[in-house]
């Protein structure tokens, strides 16, 4: 068997890794740190694109810096909005608070945008899923914060944990509000040469 293709991840999430370890892919962490404030008047959607865009470019200096061979290099960013408000992480309890009731008894968005690089070229997609929560309880909601899960996520909650019960449906991509879509990573992969299955 020949040796799987190696891709750089420029990122620090589980979730992200676990969904390109299900692809079969060799993954290889650099560091991408850069500055997550929004710029003024910015969509969601061109916020996401922009930190993405950005991730990657941090993680190819960083590759540079370490003197590691050249290969393809993935990053991503996920950004909740609703009613043209960005939610990013939750500061503290108060601020996971003031999202998860926000969400509650209607939709808001998730837009998980990528980027490849590959030599020269960048490689680029948006995820947007539309996710529907029931009303939720004050009771629930502290609950819910109390599990310590809302704190490393955008939007204060992960569908893949116990906020699963909040969510009436989705439209769009369930991995894409994990954190990385799937289908349209797989397809921005194929582009720099890799083969699915
Ligand atoms: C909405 C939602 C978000 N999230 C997570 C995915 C992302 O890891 C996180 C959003 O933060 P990001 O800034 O996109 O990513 P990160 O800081 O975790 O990792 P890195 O920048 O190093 O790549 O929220 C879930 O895990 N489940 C969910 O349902």
């Amino acid at each position: 068997m020949s040796t799987p293709p190696l891709l750089y991840l420029a990122s620090g999430s589980p979730r992200r890794r676990e969904l390109l370890e299900q692809l079969g892919l060799t993954l290889q962490r650099v560091a991408a740190e850069i500055d997550e404030t929004p710029l003024p008047g910015e969509t969601a959607r061109d916020y996401a694109l922009r930190l993405a865009v950005e991730k990657a470019a941090a993680g190819e200096a960083a590759r540079v810096a370490a003197g590691l061979p050249a290969a393809p290099l993935l990053a991503a960013d996920t950004t909740v909005t609703q009613d043209g408000e960005i939610f990013g992480k939750p500061a503290d309890a108060p601020d996971a608070r003031r999202m998860l009731a926000a969400f509650s008894g209607r939709s808001h968005r998730v837009l998980t945008a990528v980027a490849v690089r590959d030599g020269d070229a960048l490689h680029t997609a948006v995820s947007d899923t539309e996710v529907w929560f029931k009303p939720l309880s004050a009771a629930e909601i502290e609950r819910y914060i109390e599990s310590g899960e809302p704190f490393d996520k955008a939007g204060a909650y992960g569908i893949q944990g116990r906020a699963a019960v909040f969510v009436e449906r989705i439209a769009g991509s369930y991995t894409g509000v994990v954190g990385l879509p799937v289908f349209e990573t797989a397809a921005l992969l194929s582009a720099c040469g890799f083969v699915f299955p």
